[in-house]
């Protein structure tokens, strides 16, 4: 489980974070909706321990990604919003980088990247060097790097943007899949399908506080709305920085 409490974030006069309060259950998917602006990224900065909160905690399993930022990245898997990969690594020597920096001795690190490249049908490209990859390739690079090491949490930062449908929907298959084995994922986003197709519960955010959350279906019958992406609109109180 992963619980952000009564965060807190300033830079300068912007409260970014204002103090946010929500929590994402195992086995669940948790969309975190909001307007440009709003804390999306700030927040998931704080929860992987990036960005060092004014107040408040985020929790993963009751550790304090604060306190100890090592303990608490082990139990998720980031998936950035700009893939970094090193353009001369094989995809096979990215993921495999990345399960050694999650302690993995080579032998186990070796057997989680061949089985993680086998599970995201990898293994044509496993050997090639990153640099001429398509978009897609790059984004399972990114999607292996992230699960490698089995976490029981995930998150997304805007996961669909600027992929093609063909890489939308091999993420939609992974993501509903993770969820069937009890991972919790969190993702941001502000796009409205994106949210609606996936999401079990839905945390609207605005300038850093929840503004409300549910399940689609609850968020739709809170504001007396049939459409998601009115209800949106009618919460938030503007469609700017939402997309359909
Ligand atoms: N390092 C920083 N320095 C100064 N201001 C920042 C910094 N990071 C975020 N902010 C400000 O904090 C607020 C929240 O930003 P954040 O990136 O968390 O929003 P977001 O919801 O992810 O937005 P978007 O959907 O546009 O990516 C914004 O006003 C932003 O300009």
């Amino acid at each position: 489980m992963i619980e952000v409490k009564e965060l807190r974030k300033s830079f300068g006069d912007v409260h970014a974070l204002d103090g946010l309060t929500f929590s994402c259950p195992a086995g669940q998917i948790t969309g975190l909706l909001g307007p440009n602006g709003a804390g999306k990224t700030t927040c998931l900065r704080t929860i992987y321990g990036l960005l060092q909160a004014d107040t408040g905690a985020a929790l993963i399993d009751g550790i304090d990604a604060q306190q100890d930022p090592l303990a608490a990245r082990k139990k998720i898997g980031i998936f950035p919003d700009k893939f970094g990969l090193y353009e001369r690594l094989t995809a096979r020597e990215q993921v495999m980088y990345f399960a050694r920096l999650h302690g993995m001795d080579s032998t186990r690190a070796a057997a989680a990247t061949q089985q993680v490249l086998e599970r995201l049908d990898m293994v044509a490209i496993a050997d090639r060097r990153a640099t001429g990859f398509s978009q897609g390739q790059r984004m399972k690079v990114a999607l292996a790097q992230a699960i490698v090491h089995q976490p029981k949490h995930l998150i997304l930062d805007e996961p669909s943007r600027g992929l093609d449908v063909m890489s939308t929907r091999i993420l939609r298959d992974l993501l509903r899949e993770l969820r069937s084995q009890g991972t919790s994922i969190l993702f941001s986003s502000h796009v409205m399908q994106e949210v609606a197709a996936l999401c079990d519960q839905v945390v609207v955010i605005a300038k850093g506080k929840v503004a409300a959350q549910g399940t689609p279906q609850e968020l739709c019958e809170l504001t007396g709305e049939s459409a998601l992406e009115e209800a949106f609109v009618k919460i938030i109180g503007t469609d700017e920085g939402i997309a359909a």
